[in-house]
């Protein structure tokens, strides 16, 4: 199902495990900041509202998307989190390096997910056009940040 057909900030908070006990990592880009702080603020907003503590959220900023992996990496290791948010916004220039960034990322993030030790949740947008980010970090299409933040209660439960 396409984005187009499913709001991203639709959950039922019923079926969310509470989120008390959990500990969460977040880590943010810094191109696009007026995406990637909007998606910041959607998770944020999310694991609170599921009852995480503020205390328990902690936040980095790395300069782009493709730092995204080794700020995941060091935040697994130094911080005690039970998942981690992985939060970027590409959007798609005039050259082909829009490709590259988006494959090392998702490819980076993935094999951090495949060490198994702590989730990393990819909320990382790759857009053709700013409308298109725009419309997933707060906009017609929900916030994927409040997605992202769903997932990550959700599988740091799992990992325990
Ligand atoms: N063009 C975008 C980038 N490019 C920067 C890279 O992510 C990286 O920081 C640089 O190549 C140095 O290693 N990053 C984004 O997050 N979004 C973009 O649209
Ligand atoms: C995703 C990118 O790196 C891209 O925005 C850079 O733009 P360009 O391809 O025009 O250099």
């Amino acid at each position: 199902m396409a984005t187009e057909n499913k709001n991203l900030s639709v959950y039922d908070k019923t079926k969310i495990p509470n989120a008390t006990s959990l500990r969460f990592g977040i880590v943010v880009s810094e191109w696009n900041a007026e995406i990637t702080n909007a998606l910041l603020k959607g998770a944020q907003e999310a694991l609170l509202d599921c009852g995480a503590l503020s205390k328990n959220i902690i936040q980095w900023n790395v300069p782009g998307s493709f730092e995204l992996v080794f700020g995941c990496k060091k935040m697994i290791a130094s911080q005690q989190v039970n998942a981690v948010i992985a939060i970027g916004s590409v959007i798609r220039g005039e050259t082909s390096h829009f490709d590259f960034v988006c494959s090392a990322t998702a490819e980076g993030i993935k094999d951090l997910n495949t060490a198994g030790e702590v989730p990393v949740i990819f909320c990382v947008l790759t857009d053709d056009t700013w409308q298109q980010a725009k419309d997933r970090s707060g906009g017609k299409h929900g916030n994927k940040g409040t997605e992202a933040a769903i997932a990550a209660i959700q599988m740091a439960v799992l990992g325990r």
